[in-house]
């Protein structure tokens, strides 16, 4: 579904070369300012690659028009700027059909509870709730594709903000939503929720790709130290891998 080849970004990314099968859920991961919401821009036909391409579809992303890519593929930017002080549900209509609570889906209600939100200004919400009514707004944006399986979601740091409990509701929607047949792209800073959601995920350092492939492959201790600078001990749980940082002397 889509392919970046020796993709280059000048001073952000280079030669990434990366193939998301349709249907899977990927994860991008790295410090700060490893190029993680430059890869995302890229994927979403946001920004063009100065060299190499990124094939959506089988087709250059720079084909489509911005109205064709939205019809099927959300994209959730890491900041977001406030239109204008008007209802939360007026703003996430903008982009979609009318939403209120009758049209809200039962799904996006169970993992983001924003019913009691949408009638709220958006400058009366706190940071979280903002978080998640920006989450519905790009959701909503491709209800339609993701009804039938065929959404693309470009997601950036879609759990910051959130608190525990929705951070977890919110990856069980999006792992329905993969089973389902959507793909989903996402970045994080949150190791052990890639570890448990995530099927692939691929790791950057320097606008470079450390590893990609299955989150098993990818999560190894020496991968991290590159990628990080840190050791971690990492163990299996039920499945899943349990990634913990060992504390670097300036924080004992
Ligand atoms: N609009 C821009 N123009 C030029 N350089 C940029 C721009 N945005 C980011 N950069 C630079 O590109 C590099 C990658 O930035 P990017 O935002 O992709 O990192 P990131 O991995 O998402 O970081 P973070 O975890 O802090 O969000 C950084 O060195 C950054 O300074």
């Amino acid at each position: 579904m889509l392919e970046l080849q020796h993709a280059h970004v000048a001073g952000r990314l280079e030669d990434i070369n990366l193939v998301v099968t349709g249907g899977q859920h990927w994860h991008v991961l790295g410090e700060n300012g490893a190029g993680k919401s430059t890869l995302l821009q890229v994927m979403a036909g946001l920004l063009e690659t100065g060299s190499g391409n990124c094939w959506l579809n089988e087709h250059n992303t720079s084909d489509y028009t911005l109205p064709h890519l939205a019809r099927f593929r959300a994209y959730h930017a890491q900041q977001h700027v406030l239109p204008f002080d008007i209802p939360a549900q007026q703003f996430i209509s903008f982009y979609g059909q009318p939403l209120n609570t009758t049209t809200l889906p039962g799904a996006l209600e169970q993992a983001l509870e924003v019913a009691a939100l949408l009638s709220k200004p958006l400058t009366r919400l706190s940071g979280g709730e903002l978080q998640r009514i920006n989450l519905t707004r790009a959701l909503w944006q491709v209800w339609p594709a993701i009804a039938e399986g065929q959404g693309l979601l470009v997601l950036d740091e879609p759990l910051q903000g959130l608190d525990i409990r929705h951070q977890l509701t919110f990856m069980a929607l999006i792992r329905q939503l993969v089973v389902n047949g959507n793909t989903v792209v996402l970045s994080s800073h949150d190791l052990n929720i890639s570890a448990r959601f995530a099927s692939h995920a691929v790791l950057l350092k320097h606008g470079r790709i450390v590893e990609r492939g299955n989150i098993e492959q990818v999560c190894t201790k020496a991968n991290l130290a590159q990628a990080f600078g840190l050791v971690f001990d990492i163990s299996n749980n039920q499945n899943a891998l349990q990634i913990q940082p060992q504390w670097p002397p300036e924080a004992r």
